[in-house]
């Protein structure tokens, strides 16, 4: 067991390689070193310890507190839901209070950490609001983007120590809020790096460490405004790719490696990072730093995933999806009222419908159909998450089903990235997520820090070379036993007895629930609108599948009418629109020179 360091001593200075929990067992997630091994104040590990229940650090913290504290710039690569904010929040914590003279809010500004969502900033600004409850004077803020610039700029103007922000907003005040002090930064953190640049930030955040003066290659002038010499930046996320390189490239200088690459030499490293600076903006293969210049390595990577996540995946043709997402929640909620499940779809239109499906669709019991009798299909609440909605709605969302206990939540990739919402059980990708990096987001909303956690990701017949995809990175599911699940639903009020091998898109009980689901769409207008205009935007999103994935997620293999089935729509809306008829367009065009006619369209049984 390490000595345990005096109260006030600085931590000791560490070597450029990441430190290894020599105790700790290879695949544990905790470390066998305590807080105060890591040489945090005593106050603060009491805190952890006594206040957040936190007996020990996780394995990442372990490693990288003790780097953060020695001033090092750092890069950390480590699986979503280990606890990678406190690795970065309490070092910064812990250096801040033992500042002399005492930090005051006069003094601005020392901790800027910027993330990419504003959920993840409200949930970071609660950390850091819990670790600083026994430094009162140490204060948290955040700004961010839908909150009022005024109040924001009376906050600052207060002065805000440890700052969490979204890039656009953070920018917005740093040219424009002129009592915003950030003189005596002395940490920028990148949380989520690679989400940060891959939603177009590249460019504010270039601007945002022109501005600090924290760039490689800033301007002597923009430099002389703070000091970059107390400067230390700090880059984070489970999956970290090109881009990450360039922005480590630009704000990194020497910087200690966790969780990647760990055999490299430091040697390496640093000459790699001191030679050429690129742009955050372009895609251009020109800009890409050659393979010694970079940190993240660009080849296929393995991802790291929870061990205890059971991952599978369920093969669904087009016109049953609904159905059978409908099928999967009830019997999910039957064998365990109590749980949580994340539903992630490709658009905010997508979201809207199916969020007013699940929380409104009404069945007579058994799908009997001799009673009148109706109840909603599913009894859990629902809960909608995504980037149109309004601030107000999206915050009362985000915290309405964190405190549930027993909820579904429909969201977009907007609450991918580093939310921890306790206790959710089940992560359900309905719409596939394209990259295989957003998988590992998506997923890791579940299993968190240890605990149980299921993935399942929804994929069409012509859609299964997806997972040949997800297995380049080392990530590989098994097949959902569906069948069986549908053969606990009665149909007409009874369990069929024996049953015959039977298509799922035949099945009585899918297409009951097709027919409940089409029935409920017709008769009520704005969920038919919904479902319109869901159609429309599903379609879209799947057109815009990049690179190697518009081989597998082919818009000409979609049978139009099929896709509106899954919406619950009897027929195929008009498609309105230039990208549509210029799709559509396409696709006839393609079908000649492939020498098919227009697909055949197959019946489906009509309603009476
Ligand atoms: N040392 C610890 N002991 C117990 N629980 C911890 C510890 N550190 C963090 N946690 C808890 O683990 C959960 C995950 O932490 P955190 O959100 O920081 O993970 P992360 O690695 O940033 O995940 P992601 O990559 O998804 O953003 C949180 O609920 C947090 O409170």
């Amino acid at each position: 067991m390490a000595a345990k360091r005096k109260l006030g001593r600085p931590p000791p200075a560490a070597t450029p390689a990441a430190p290894k929990a020599k105790e700790d067992d290879a695949e544990g997630l905790f470390s066998s070193r305590s807080f105060a091994d890591l040489g945090l104040h005593p106050t603060l590990c009491a805190h952890l310890q006594d206040k957040m229940g936190f007996q020990g650090p996780t394995r990442i913290q372990a490693q990288a507190i003790p780097v953060a504290m020695s001033g090092q710039h750092l890069l950390v690569k480590a699986a979503t839901g280990t606890g990678k904010t406190l690795a970065y929040l309490a070092p910064i914590v812990h250096l801040l209070q033992m500042r002399e003279p005492r930090v005051e809010r006069t003094h601005g500004t020392f901790a800027l950490v910027i993330v990419p969502t504003r959920e993840l900033c409200l949930q970071v600004y609660g950390i850091a609001q819990q670790l600083v409850h026994r430094f009162h004077w140490l204060v948290p803020g955040y700004v961010m983007g839908g909150e009022s610039r005024s109040k924001e700029k009376a906050r600052l103007r207060k002065g805000i120590s440890i700052l969490i922000a979204t890039p656009g907003r953070l920018l917005d005040h740093l040219q424009h809020t002129s009592s915003f002090v950030y003189s005596n930064l002395r940490w920028i953190v990148f949380d989520e790096a690679d989400s940060i640049l891959e939603l177009g930030f590249g460019k504010a955040v270039e601007d945002i460490l022109g501005l600090l003066g924290s760039r490689n290659d800033a301007s002597d002038e923009n430099k002389s405004k703070t000091d970059p010499m107390q400067r230390q930046n700090l880059l984070l996320s489970a999956t970290l790719n090109e881009k990450v390189n360039r922005l480590a490239n630009i704000s990194l200088k020497n910087p200690v490696m966790i969780g990647l690459d760990e055999q490299k030499k430091p040697s390496e490293r640093s000459s790699a990072l001191g030679k050429k600076h690129t742009s955050l903006l372009s895609d251009d293969e020109e800009e890409i730093p050659d393979k010694h210049n970079n940190i993240v390595e660009p080849a296929v990577d393995d991802f790291k995933l929870p061990a205890q996540l059971v991952q599978r995946y369920v093969k669904v043709s087009c016109g049953s999806r609904l159905a059978v997402l409908l099928t999967i929640l009830k019997s999910q909620f039957e064998k365990q009222v109590s749980q949580k499940v994340v539903v992630f779809m490709s658009t905010c239109d997508a979201v809207d419908f199916h969020h007013t499906v699940l929380s409104q669709l009404e069945w007579s019991r058994g799908l009997a159909l001799d009673t009148d009798k109706k109840q909603k299909f599913l009894g859990c609440k629902v809960f909608r998450l995504h980037g149109n909605m309004d601030q107000e709605d999206r915050k009362k969302s985000y915290l309405g089903f964190s405190s549930e206990k027993s909820a579904i939540l429909v969201c977009t990739d907007v609450a991918a990235r580093g939310l921890d919402i306790p206790k959710v059980r089940c992560i359900i990708q309905y719409d596939s997520p394209g990259e295989a990096s957003e998988y590992v987001h998506r997923v890791g909303r579940t299993a968190r820090i240890g605990e149980k956690g299921e993935a399942l990701l929804f994929l069409q017949p012509v859609e299964i070379d997806y997972l040949r995809d997800l297995e380049l990175h080392g990530v590989s599911l098994t097949e959902y036993p569906f069948q069986k699940v549908l053969d606990g639903f009665p149909v007409n009020g009874e369990k069929p007895l024996k049953r015959k091998p039977i298509s799922l898109d035949m099945h009585p009980w899918i297409l009951s629930v097709q027919r409940t689901l089409e029935n409920y769409v017709a008769s009520e207008a704005t969920t038919n609108k919904l479902a319109r205009d869901a159609f429309c935007s599903w379609l879209r999103a799947y057109t815009a599948h990049r690179g190697e994935l518009k081989k597998i997620f082919m818009v000409k293999k979609l049978h139009l009418g099929h896709v509106a089935r899954s919406f619950g729509l009897k027929e195929q809306p008009s498609l309105v629109g230039r990208s549509h008829q210029v799709q559509l367009k396409k696709r006839k065009k393609e079908q000649k020179r492939e020498g098919q006619g227009p697909t055949k369209r197959r019946k489906f049984p009509t309603k009476k």
